[in-house]
């Protein structure tokens, strides 16, 4: 039988996902690949996978966009690892490092920082990690996933984007969700939903198979990640992409 082909985040915050799905009957069913979030979308947008936990600041650029399951890295609230970092205040930031690694927080953050907070700082591309080291004076930047974690003991200022999302639209976020680029097997999808599912009812299994030295991990699956795709997260995705589209 040929194999569902299958991206993921390799993030801690999709670690009680892949839980699930890894101890799920439905791996059978998949060629599974992770890497972070910039790489699946290119692999979902090329074709190279049929499914993927992707930005959803991509789905533009997708022909056909299914979303399979209930499930997704959002927030309701603040997420704590999608920040931008400084030592100044916002008002003072002259310029903003934007994170190779993201789709989705590159847009939010553009939205935010021209719309939010009337920000006239220029805004750089990040090609390679050493822009984590040029977030000093007034330069300002965007850093994701678990390098965020390191991050917050390092800068003063930290600006979360999902809690300024939530104050600037009264809207929960969401970074990323399962997307297709096809239309795929009901009861397939109907397993790997399951799959999802069970993962999140073992987050204690999931924090003992990760120690992290930096955050508490019970406390970022509990509180700060929202996994559940409901519909008031639908609404933010469609409000997030009509903000964004102009800086597209
Ligand atoms: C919450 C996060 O969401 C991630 C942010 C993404 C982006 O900015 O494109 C994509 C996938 C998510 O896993 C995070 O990385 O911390």
């Amino acid at each position: 039988m040929k194999k569902i082909r299958v991206a993921a985040v390799s993030y801690l915050n999709t670690r009680p996902l892949m839980y699930g799905i890894r101890r799920h009957p439905v791996i059978n069913e998949i060629d599974l690949v992770e890497d972070y979030p910039a790489r699946i979308a290119q692999l979902l947008v090329n074709d190279e996978v049929d499914m993927g936990l992707v930005p959803v600041a991509i789905i533009p650029k997708l022909e056909q966009a299914f979303f399979y399951t209930d499930f997704c890295i959002g927030a309701s609230g603040p997420v704590d690892s999608v920040c931008l970092f400084s030592e100044v205040p916002i008002e003072e930031v002259t310029e903003v490092y934007l994170d190779y690694q993201s789709r989705t927080s590159v847009l939010l953050a553009t939205v935010l920082l021209k719309e939010y907070w009337n920000s006239t700082a220029s805004l750089i591309p990040a090609s390679g990690e050493d822009y984590r080291d040029r977030i000093r004076g007034n330069a300002a930047g965007l850093v994701i996933g678990d390098r965020a974690f390191e991050q917050r003991l390092r800068s003063p200022y930290i600006y979360d984007l999902a809690e300024h999302w939530q104050q600037f639209t009264g809207l929960p976020f969401v970074f990323a969700a399962w997307i297709a680029n096809k239309e795929l097997p009901a009861d397939f999808v109907s397993r790997f939903n399951a799959a999802n599912a069970d993962g999140l009812n073992h987050i204690p299994e999931v924090v003992a198979a990760h120690p992290y030295p930096h955050f508490d991990l019970t406390e970022y699956y509990t509180r700060s990640i929202d996994y559940c795709l409901d519909q008031k997260k639908r609404e933010a995705i469609a409000l997030f992409l009509e903000k964004s589209e102009p800086y597209r």
